[in-house]
């Protein structure tokens, strides 16, 4: 099998009498496709639906071209890693690993034997004789995968793998997964709330809201051209719909009326506009030079944001801000002030909608 083959394709449908899911995924050998997606939007459903612990409506799943949908789940070559990692306490280390290929007729002792060589390629040897609750999270998590990565599976399946974790653990365990999942040749699917997540460990981010796919693309191309309100917030972007016409873009605006931006690239017709808050740089007085993009706005609230602080102004326009402490101190905002924003045009990203 080459690199770059496709290894699940797959259309999930399901419905439920408050809920209705239906979302295509195809994942090359050897990619992490991440699915990014608001509390509800059906992600846990799909990871599901892919094991077979859920039954289709619709749909069928492909693995290496051999239809698996009538498949049990424990007949298909799906690891799975779930987010409380669900390791078996009554069992050791070394057991918990060695249980999926038991389950699947593989003999005591070659299992036993596969498990540890699973365990040492996750740097957790010395604990095989160890119970689960001996562990710490990021290790139950290594655990938890070494156990996914024992029945020799086709597709990984992770759910919001790093959501036990404190975020100092997280950093480490993430980067762990990144190499684990580089040296795994078959699809991996993992659902994540987390924006790094998807960056650091995705090679396609696939967004899901309300049971269906709104974005589809590399994570740095979806983070750079956000085309819902979710992941716009989610990746931290100014984003806007309006018209283009040129470098003219039309905004619907907020109660001024239509606001006009212009933008880095000539468009026409339906265009998404988007920048990032630090490209906004903010004035008590209407800034000279007379940059196109100015609006006088109202300080709605301010945040600490990472070690600059973000405002965020409503009015015309409603903009987030990135700017240093220094500056807030100097600029002496607070909630309900006038001031004057700006944005260069060659911070400006517009592309069709
Ligand atoms: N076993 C179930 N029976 C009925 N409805 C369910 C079941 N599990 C989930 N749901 C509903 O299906 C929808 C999708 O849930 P799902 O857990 O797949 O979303 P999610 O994107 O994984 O959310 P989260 O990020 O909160 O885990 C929700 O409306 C949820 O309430």
């Amino acid at each position: 099998m080459t690199s770059g083959d496709v290894v699940l394709d797959a259309r999930v449908a399901v419905r439920r009498p408050a809920f209705s899911l239906d979302v295509g995924l195809r994942v090359a050998s050897g990619q992490v496709l991440a699915l990014l997606g608001p509390n509800g939007a059906g992600k846990s459903t799909v990871l599901r639906a892919l094991a077979g612990l859920l039954p289709l409506s619709e749909g069928r799943v492909l693995l290496d071209g051999v239809d698996i949908t009538a498949e049990p789940a424990e007949r298909r070559p799906v690891g799975m890693v779930f987010q409380d990692y669900l390791l078996f306490a009554h069992l050791s280390v070394v057991e918990n690993v060695a249980f999926g290929p038991r389950c699947r007729g593989v003999p005591t002792r070659r299992a036993r034997r596969l498990a540890l060589d699973l365990l040492g390629e996750v740097g957790l040897a010395e604990y095989a004789a160890a119970r689960p609750r001996a562990l710490s999270g990021g290790q139950a998590q290594r655990v938890a995968l070494a156990r996914a990565l024992a029945v020799r599976p086709r597709l990984l399946l992770l759910d919001e793998p790093m959501a036990a974790l404190d975020a100092h653990t997280r950093v480490s365990v993430r980067s762990q997964l990144r190499r684990r999942l580089a040296a795994f040749d078959g699809a991996a699917v993992l659902v994540t709330h987390d924006p790094l997540d998807a960056m650091v460990l995705a090679d396609r981010v696939l967004v899901l809201e309300d049971g269906s796919a709104v974005q589809e693309g590399p994570p740095a191309e979806v983070a750079r051209r956000p085309r819902t309100g979710y992941v716009a917030r989610l990746v931290g972007v100014n984003l806007y719909r309006g018209e283009a016409e040129g470098t003219r873009v039309l905004l619907p605006g907020g109660p001024g009326g239509p606001v006009a931006l212009t933008a880095a690239s000539s468009h026409s017709g339906e265009v998404f506009a988007a920048f990032p808050p630090r490209a906004v740089a903010l004035y008590r007085d209407r800034p000279h030079g007379s940059p196109r993009n100015a609006w006088p706005l109202t300080v709605d609230g301010v945040e600490r944001f990472g070690d600059q602080v973000r405002v965020h102004l409503t009015g015309a326009l409603a903009v987030s801000a990135d700017i240093t402490p220094a500056a807030l101190a100097e600029l002496s905002l607070a909630p309900g002030e006038r001031v004057w924003a700006s944005v260069k045009a060659t911070e400006v990203e517009c592309y069709p909608a």
